[in-house]
């Protein structure tokens, strides 16, 4: 192959990408810099360019293109396209990350995994935007910012904080199962290809005649569950912090391809109005004992990006970027992610981010009515009406989702009130964690011993003055639990007993 000849970003070829131009007398040591020298002011301009803002959230990551097939037909459920016909095949692009931390951090510190995917369909794009762990640590979005917060670093010293992290749980006690499953073995996986993925939200299947199920969704990895000690963790985040971004560029690499298998929950809206648990409610799973796993499909990661910046860097996933088939549920979390997302890759990508090659959808996309702005590289609709309704251009419409009495009962919202709402935390946000602590990590053995010395080497670097409510919190779930942080937290450095 030929060698590629050097241009300026114009394309204009240049002799030497090295040279600067200058005004002297042949000196070696004596001249002037240039104006003209166009090749060195476009270097030095576009360098002090190449940073777009961070994601506030989710900005250490890894990705890989890949591929979603469909194994078990759900077309009892859902009019989704890409859902319909086993064996159907969808280009998929995703996005593994830690939540916390800034980017060029350590892959393996103890942090929930963020999950996104995009799944490039004949409908155009679904994304998913899931967490490893299957519950979150609020139900209010308006605490998202506090949430985050606490887990980053101290506004005056510039130091993460383990006084702000416990400050902030222990008086938002509606996180305790999600940091149940932080502070476990599962809050340092041993690499993203060992991470399960969830919806952790309940969102609604639906059919053209209106009417839907609540689902959940469960991505499980066929690499296994698997994690790492904390001790383990720590060193490698010494010694290999690229580790998990390496290992999985080295596994596609080398032909050795990460699989998930896709699961599904779902449940009527009957059987959601009497369940247990508000299906609404982020803090709360649906034990599999309730709702059954139902397998629908594979997921494959098969290709690793050409250009970390171009392809991952630039994607934008948002839990708004739904297909027909797919949509929200009344979860509070949800619908404010809804506006989070697209409002963030505005931010950070500009307001035609839609239009990038990571982001743009493979199906034909006529959005007339959303057009010009920054960086417009679609043709902008050439001469088409660029307002609604106009006589001179027909536009065909997908045929709206017919009124169900189902439907109706759940989204038609006809009385109320506007009023302030903020959750409340009572004894029964403790039940599922006492279900993970008695029932997985007590049929484990050594796991109970595990967490709390996972918890007690966090806390014991926190200011006593967040101990004792800290102390409380972990009582509710079982008073065994609580006692054995304080004991853990009173004598660091012996060993854990519970
Ligand atoms: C009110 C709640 C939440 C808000 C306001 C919120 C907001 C955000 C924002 C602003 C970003 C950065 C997006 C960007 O710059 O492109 C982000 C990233 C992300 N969030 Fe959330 N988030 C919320 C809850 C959640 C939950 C519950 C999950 C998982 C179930 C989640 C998963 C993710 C993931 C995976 C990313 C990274 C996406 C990527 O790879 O680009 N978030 N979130």
């Amino acid at each position: 192959m030929s060698a590629p000849v050097y241009t300026l970003a114009e394309g204009c070829p240049y002799a030497d990408a090295t040279t600067a131009q200058r005004f002297s007398d042949g000196s070696p040591i004596k001249g002037l810099m240039l104006l003209q020298d166009t090749q060195l002011i476009e270097t030095l301009a576009h360098f002090s360019r190449e940073r777009i803002p961070e994601r506030v959230v989710h900005a250490s990551a890894v990705g890989a293109w890949g591929e979603f097939e469909v194994t078990h037909d759900i077309s009892h459920l859902t009019s989704a396209k890409f859902l319909t016909g086993i064996g159907k095949k969808s280009k998929t692009l995703s996005r593994i990350s830690t939540v916390g931390p800034g980017a060029g951090s350590p892959n393996t510190v103890r942090d929930v995994r963020g999950w996104a995917l995009k799944i490039f369909t004949e409908e155009g794009n679904q994304d998913f935007v899931f967490n490893d762990i299957p519950v979150f640590f609020i139900r209010d979005p308006i605490k998202f910012p506090s949430l985050n917060r606490s887990h980053k670093r101290h506004p005056a010293t510039n130091v993460t904080d383990a006084t702000m992290f416990w400050d902030f749980h222990s008086q938002n006690q509606e996180g305790i199962h999600a940091l149940m499953l932080l502070f476990s073995d599962r809050g340092t996986p041993k690499s993203v290809r060992h991470v399960n993925a969830y919806s952790g939200h309940t969102y609604k299947m639906t059919k053209p005649d209106g009417s839907f199920h609540y689902v959940k969704f469960h991505f499980k990895s066929n690499q296994g569950n698997d994690t790492l000690t904390d001790a383990e963790a720590t060193r490698l985040a010494g010694e290999d912090p690229d580790n998990h971004t390496a290992d999985l560029y080295d596994a596609i690499e080398s032909g050795n391809f990460p699989s998930w298998t896709l699961y599904i929950q779902a449940m009527t809206p009957q059987q959601a109005e009497t369940y247990r648990w508000n299906v609404f409610d982020m803090t709360k799973v649906w034990p599999h004992s309730d709702v059954p796993l139902q397998p629908v499909g594979k997921l494959t990661f098969n290709k690793n990006p050409d250009n970390y910046f171009a392809d991952i860097e630039q994607a934008a996933f948002s839990p708004s970027t739904m297909v027909p088939g797919l949509a929200p549920s009344a979860d509070p979390i949800l619908q404010a992610r809804q506006f989070a997302y697209p409002d963030a890759a505005r931010y950070r990508l500009g307001a035609n981010y839609q239009q990038l090659p990571c982001n743009r959808a493979l199906c034909p996309v006529y959005s007339p009515y959303q057009r010009d702005g920054a960086s417009t590289i679609n043709g902008n609709y050439g001469a088409d009406p660029n307002y609604v309704r106009s006589a001179l251009k027909a536009v065909a419409f997908r045929q709206p989702v017919a009124d169900d009495s189902g439907k109706k009962h759940h989204d038609v919202w006809t009385m109320g009130c506007v009023a302030d709402y903020a959750s409340q935390v009572t004894d029964e946000d403790f039940v599922q964690a006492r279900m993970f602590w008695e029932g997985v990590l007590g049929a484990q053995e050594g796991q109970k011993e595990v967490l709390v010395g996972n918890v007690a080497a966090h806390l014991g670097r926190a200011k006593p003055v967040v101990w004792e409510a800290t102390f409380d919190m972990f009582s509710r779930i079982a008073p065994d639990l609580g006692k054995a942080v304080r004991n853990a937290v009173a004598g660091q450095g012996q060993k854990t007993q519970v």
